[in-house]
């Protein structure tokens, strides 16, 4: 799966979030969130839903004033400065609504004048947009008969009328159908990359924005709990070192499961599953171990008769950071995985 590294890190940060809070009454919606997003980035805010992502974002444009902590938005304080602030961030919330009973032409040009261009250049950069997003043909089309993932592209090309430093995206994929979610987030890196903007967008669909994404951050009750590439999250999962060995093999005896849980540091296991359609009727299982015991374990497997199909030291993938974070609410369980 493809995924951004090439964003050119400039050591300026855009977004610069310092223990922002944010209570509504007796309820902590967002807690002491630190956080730096770096010119020209693609950064995920995953969570699931009510985890304080749509909040955080209303704070970072001045739409709500925090509580607690401070924001900072190309240097600019957006409980103060909001005007400031809207002017350089282009915002397109998940809720994005436009007149649907004219075109989609019509509707980027009344955004352009709302931003202070005049009718001949709002026109010019519209249709301009417009091809961009892949609506080219659609410019004379009513906004009301465009199908979700048409309004998210004309709600793109919205946000970049009045050539934002930052945009930020409320669950920009949400909705849409596979393909199309697949052509919106690419289209959402091309912008990025040719016109060097910052692009924070919120998700809870991990395996989505990680296509995209130089970075994630996981969102869960209000707390960043993680954040980094997929590659660093995958090695805080790993912190404790311990290793996951999984073993494919058929003949498989309970007195093999319980050998291999006689091995040296073995912290847990799952019980093992048969494959369906595998023609020996092989099944596979999970040990965790204190360190590697991949070898000693494919010696055990072959000894006791089993005959062994594959064994590999497992990699996590975000399949295991979804589940560990967001599934299982931050623990730190690791058995019977
Ligand atoms: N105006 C408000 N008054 C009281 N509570 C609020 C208000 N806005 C949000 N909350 C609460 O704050 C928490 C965070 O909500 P928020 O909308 O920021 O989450 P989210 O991560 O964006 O989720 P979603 O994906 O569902 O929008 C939720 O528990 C929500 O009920």
């Amino acid at each position: 799966m493809e995924r951004a590294t090439d964003y050119p890190p400039s050591g300026k940060s855009v977004i610069d979030l310092k223990r922002l809070t944010k209570r509504y009454g007796g309820h902590t919606a967002v807690n002491g969130l630190n956080l730096t997003i770096e010119r020209g980035e693609i950064f995920g805010l995953l969570g699931p839903n009510g985890a304080g992502k749509t909040t955080t974002i209303l704070m970072m444009l001045g739409l709500t004033e925090p509580t607690d902590g401070t924001a900072r938005v190309c240097g600019l304080d957006p409980a103060r400065q909001s005007l400031e602030v809207k002017r350089r961030v282009g915002y397109m919330p998940d809720d994005i609504g436009f007149y649907d009973d004219r075109t989609a032409l019509d509707n980027l040009m009344f955004t352009a004048s709302l931003n202070g261009l005049n009718a001949q250049e709002g026109r010019r950069r519209a249709l301009e947009l417009l091809d961009r997003v892949g609506l080219g043909e659609a410019a004379g089309k009513k906004a009301g008969t465009f199908s979700r993932g048409m309004r998210q592209r004309l709600g793109i090309a919205d946000v970049l009328i009045k050539k934002p430093e930052v945009v930020i995206l409320d669950e920009p994929t949400l909705g849409i159908d596979p393909e199309g979610v697949r052509e919106l987030l690419q289209l959402i890196r091309e912008m990025s990359r040719n016109e060097g903007l910052t692009v924070l967008l919120s998700s809870h669909h991990l395996h989505q924005v990680q296509q995209i994404c130089d970075r994630v951050g996981l969102f869960v009750r209000g707390e960043l709990i993680a954040c980094g590439d997929v590659a660093s999250l995958a090695r805080q999962l790993d912190e404790d070192g311990s290793v996951t060995v999984e073993i494919e093999a058929s003949c498989w005896t309970e007195a093999l499961t319980e050998r291999l849980k006689s091995l040296d540091g073995f912290i847990g296991s799952g019980s093992p599953v048969r494959l369906p359609g595998h023609p020996e009727e092989a099944s596979r299982a999970s040990f965790v171990f204190g360190s590697d015991q991949t070898s000693d374990a494919a010696k055990l497997v072959i000894e006791s008769g089993a005959r062994l199909h594959a064994i590999r030291r497992k990699q996590y993938g975000l399949d295991d950071i979804y589940h560990r974070y967001f599934e299982g609410g931050g623990s730190h369980e690791r058995n019977n995985r």
